[in-house]
């Protein structure tokens, strides 16, 4: 049994005047009854306000990125023992802004979903094709190269240690939502695939879905059979709509 996630990606926003009363509302909403499980992904640098914020709440946190490397001289970089360090449970892996806009491959990607499980932290890797592809009608092949290129290196099994995001680029914070149909179709695409390797890891997994999902969508998409949450953008920020996509999940 899926027991359904909600993920927070604050992207790059957020001033610790106004994060910490809506880490507040967040913590409230939740613990007044949402059933989901729920996460908030702010920037870096405000990581351990949250941890002190959210401190045992039913509220977890985590990162939006991290370095493939452990240590060392990697100026500008945030080690995944770091992460865990600030009690971080997840990390996003792969986010299409990462890939398009700082070349992240799928091979760093795989690198960056290893050096995160080393550190006991859960990667949420997000996969996605962009409008082009989706109109070239190559979505399929897409998604199953970046699902991959982290499977071969990983395996299936760790998988179980992995959440998965759905997240079609022309989608992101467009306001262009995918159908509920459109997303079920490659979510249904994502967990067969995983099952022609193991269907139970395939069973376990938790596949969300992200691309302008707010309050008043929520509801259609996150009742398809094979959708378990959201990774949740601009929404997020704003704790009434990001506390009525929860509930729409639980
Ligand atoms: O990580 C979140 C996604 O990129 C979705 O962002 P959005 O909800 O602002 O469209």
């Amino acid at each position: 049994m899926r027991k359904p996630l909600v993920v927070g990606n604050w992207k790059m926003n957020g001033l610790r005047a106004t994060n910490r009363p809506l880490l507040d509302s967040v913590r409230e909403g939740v613990e007044a009854g949402v059933a989901a499980e729920v996460a908030v992904c702010p920037p870096f640098v405000y990581l351990a306000d949250a941890a002190s914020a959210l401190q045992g709440s039913a509220v977890s946190w985590g990162a939006q990125n991290l370095s493939q490397h452990e240590a060392g001289a990697y100026t500008g970089e945030v080690a995944p023992s770091m992460l865990r360090d600030l009690g971080c449970r997840f990390v996003i892996v792969g986010h299409s802004e990462r890939r398009t806009l700082y070349g992240e491959t799928d091979s760093l990607v795989a690198e960056k979903v290893i050096a995160a499980q080393g550190a006991e932290l859960t990667p949420i890797l997000c996969v996605g094709e962009s409008l082009e592809e989706r109109e070239q009608d190559v979505t399929e092949q897409v998604v199953k190269r970046q699902l991959d290129a982290v499977l071969e290196r990983i395996g299936v099994s760790a998988l179980s240690k992995a959440v998965i995001a759905y997240e079609p680029i022309w989608a992101i914070g467009t306001g262009r939502t995918a159908t509920p149909e459109q997303a079920q179709e490659v979510h249904g695409l994502i967990r067969s695939h995983v099952a022609a390797q193991s269907s139970s890891v395939a069973e376990e997994l938790l596949i969300l879905y992200g691309g302008s999902v707010k309050g008043n969508n929520a509801t259609q998409l996150l009742s398809m059979p094979d959708i378990d949450g959201g990774l949740i953008g601009g929404a997020s920020l704003n704790a009434e709509e990001f506390l009525t996509i929860c509930q729409a999940a639980g």
